[in-house]
């Protein structure tokens, strides 16, 4: 892909119209040509990804798609195998694979993990990426944490030499396939400016906000706002069946109206069929909404709705439903239902 290029000011993103896309792109330091034998996006050198996921998988796949040179990690290893059959590298084979190894053989490094406790761990436990920094590399974590974490993870990456990136993702399953997320970045300036023509290989759009911590913030008052909806969704579509209204004429209505969203749209006829197929994991929303009302805490902010919708998602959880699409959280509303009248 050639690069738009062009002068980026201080902490301010510019979307621009390319093709029927926003795209932000700019160009490294390095010269076009130089880094498009590098890769052809417009970066110059290697890059790992740590966490193939719902999430990360798609994410490497297009990195790999568009010519860079990716070295992949994961957990369960046979995540790997599609990415390696597209042309992903594993960390130098005479070692045991890991974080560490792969962010010493790698110029850039990404990290799409679960949850704070697992994106602290790869990152700055034993073996942990921490260990393979050094000054001149970058980590970027695109992970959705609390900025209490991402600050931690900051300071062990920095400690090294290394620069460190926040950049936690709005955008599901699809949205990754098709490299349209939409990055919220935070850290080191220079880091983000190098790795955007990578961000613009993976999304449609780029926030660059300034301290570490804004970034996870941003993430975390969108998803609560998010899991809210979704409630509200839910409790839209059990109230119309039981009043005897068609659900899927009211998810036709809601889309023709002011408080018409994609996700309604998206999610709704698969909601009325009692399908949920995975694309965000309950467990994630509810971590979310969990780490939404920390920092709701931090600075003395009451939101109710939050809150009794993390109840809910909690309930689903404890219905077996984590691993189910965060869709599913209308179960817990039915089973509240059932249990009402007995
Ligand atoms: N799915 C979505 O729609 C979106 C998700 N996000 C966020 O992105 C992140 C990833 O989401 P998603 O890809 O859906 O999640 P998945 O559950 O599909 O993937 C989680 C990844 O984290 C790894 N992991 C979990 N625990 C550990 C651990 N202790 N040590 C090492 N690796 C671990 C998993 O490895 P293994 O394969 O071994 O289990 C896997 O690679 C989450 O923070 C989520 O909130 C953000 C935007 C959208
Ligand atoms: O974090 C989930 C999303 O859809 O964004």
């Amino acid at each position: 892909m050639a690069a738009a290029s062009f002068l980026l000011s201080p902490r301010v993103t510019l979307p621009l119209r390319r093709g029927s896309r926003l795209l932000v792109s700019c160009s490294a330091t390095s010269s076009s040509s130089s880094s498009d034998a590098a890769g052809g996006v417009g970066f110059q050198g290697r890059v790992g990804f740590l966490g193939l996921g719902i999430m990360g998988a798609p994410m490497a796949s297009n990195l790999i798609k568009a010519g860079c040179d990716i070295t992949v990690w994961n957990r369960t290893k046979s995540k790997c195998d599609p990415l390696l059959s597209l042309g992903a590298k594993m960390a130098p084979y005479r070692f045991e694979s890991s974080p560490a190894r792969v962010a010493s053989s790698c110029d850039v490094t990404f990290a799409m993990l679960a949850d704070p406790e697992s994106a602290f761990e790869v990152a700055c436990g034993a073996n942990g990426a921490a260990e393979g920094m050094a000054a001149g590399k970058g980590y970027v974590d695109v992970s959705t944490v609390d900025d209490a974490t991402s600050k931690l993870i900051g300071k062990r990456i920095t400690s090294t030499g290394a620069s460190f990136l926040e950049a936690p993702v709005s955008g599901s399953k699809k949205p990754a396939e098709d490299g349209l997320l939409i990055f919220l970045t935070a850290g080191d300036e220079s880091l983000y400016k190098r790795v955007a023509p990578l961000l613009d290989v993976m999304g449609k759009s780029r926030f660059y906000l300034g301290d570490v911590g804004n970034g996870a913030a941003m993430k975390l008052v969108v998803n609560m706002v998010m899991g809210s909806m979704m409630v509200s969704f839910a409790e839209g579509l059990l109230l119309s069946e039981k009043v005897g209204l068609d659900s899927n004429t009211v998810v036709e209505v809601i889309s023709q109206g002011a408080i018409n969203a994609p996700m309604f749209s998206l999610k709704g006829p698969s909601m009325v069929k009692a399908a949920y197929p995975t694309a965000f994991p309950l467990k994630h929303q509810q971590k979310d909404l969990r780490l939404a009302l920390a920092l709701a805490e931090s600075v003395s902010q009451p939101i109710p709705t939050a809150a009794a919708a993390n109840e809910l998602y909690k309930v689903a959880k404890s219905l077996g439903l984590a691993d189910h699409d965060f869709s599913a959280v209308i179960e817990a509303l039915k089973a509240k239902v059932q249990s009402s009248q007995h």
